[in-house]
């Protein structure tokens, strides 16, 4: 099973939101990783099919999805990232009439929903309206949905926004499980929604790729220019103007402040063993969320 991007390019009037995008995802889950504006909602919605390219090509096994029409439809689940949930419908209510979206017979939905429900942990919560659910409720019944009618690829952008830590987990669990033998597609700026399960992480900036592969493969690349200095508060703003700055930490006795630089700071220090949080600090400069 192969989803193949080749040349994707687009403008939207003479802004180039994606340029000249290349990739080949297999089975397993992928994150597509960087900043706001990077492109990353774009690629989303042209991989739908939501958006046309201005040039380029999406296949699915060879296969154009733009010319698969109603059968790509059905191999594909998508949870985009400004959702219109329907206040008004219960959770039952909402995934038979996005099953009925899909052209799903109601007979062949009844047994997805009911495996679904379980799946995410809304049991309790299947005739409650959604206008009522708490964020996370609302991102796992959303979930959900894009798992309905058993899709080969499964889109997710931003699945965790908005949410808190522990739900946060919930979700990646939830992504991890579902992952099998299916190819997951998750963008995010949260580094820790895909740290831990993403078998490759793409890293994008202005519409490109700039590094993708295996998180720990990536991770090698910074090997030997991450640091955790020993400070104390005095120091802060001085060590920030030289270095990107993550984590800091402290206790009773001192302030760590982790940064990235590519010799050894001039500062009492320990080199760490890099994260794809110091990479995505040392590619755009900028704090990630974790
Ligand atoms: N319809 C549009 N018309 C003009 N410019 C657009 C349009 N949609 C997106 N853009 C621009 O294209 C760039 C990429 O946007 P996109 O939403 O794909 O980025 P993103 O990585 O998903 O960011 P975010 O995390 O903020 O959603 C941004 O600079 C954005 O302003």
């Amino acid at each position: 099973m192969t989803l193949t991007l080749t040349n994707l390019t687009k403008q939207y009037g003479s802004f180039t939101a994606l340029q000249n995008f290349n990739y080949e995802f297999t089975a397993g889950v992928y994150g597509l990783l960087g900043p706001n504006g990077a492109g990353k909602s774009t690629l989303m919605n042209i991989i739908t099919d939501n958006l046309k390219p201005t040039s380029g090509s999406v296949k699915f096994d060879g296969v154009e999805t733009s010319t698969m029409d109603a059968d790509f439809r059905k191999i594909l689940g998508f949870m985009p990232q400004q959702q219109g949930i329907y206040p008004n419908f219960t959770l039952e209510r909402f995934l038979y009439y996005m099953a009925a979206l899909k052209g799903m017979k109601k007979a062949d939905a009844k047994p997805q929903i009911e495996k679904l429900i379980n799946l995410v942990n809304l049991q309790d919560s299947r005739n409650k309206r959604l206008g009522g659910f708490s964020g996370g409720m609302k991102q796992r019944a959303l979930i959900a949905q894009a798992m309905l009618g058993e899709p080969k690829v499964i889109i997710l952008d931003e699945p965790t926004a908005g949410l808190d830590p522990k739900e946060r987990i919930r979700i990646r669990n939830l992504v991890a499980q579902i992952a099998f033998d299916k190819i997951v597609i998750i963008a995010t700026h949260v580094v820790s929604d895909i740290e831990f399960i993403a078998k490759e992480v793409l890293l994008m900036k202005r519409g490109e790729i700039i590094d993708s592969g295996a998180p720990h493969i990536l991770c090698e690349k910074i090997d030997g220019k991450v640091f955790e200095i020993t400070a104390d508060e005095s120091m802060l703003d001085e060590i920030s103007a030289k270095y990107k700055v993550g984590n800091i930490s402290k206790d009773e006795k001192n302030i760590y402040v982790r940064v990235i630089s590519e010799q050894p700071p001039t500062y009492e220090c320990k080199t760490c063993k890099p994260d794809l949080e110091d990479l995505y600090l040392y590619y755009f400069d900028q704090g990630a969320s974790r």
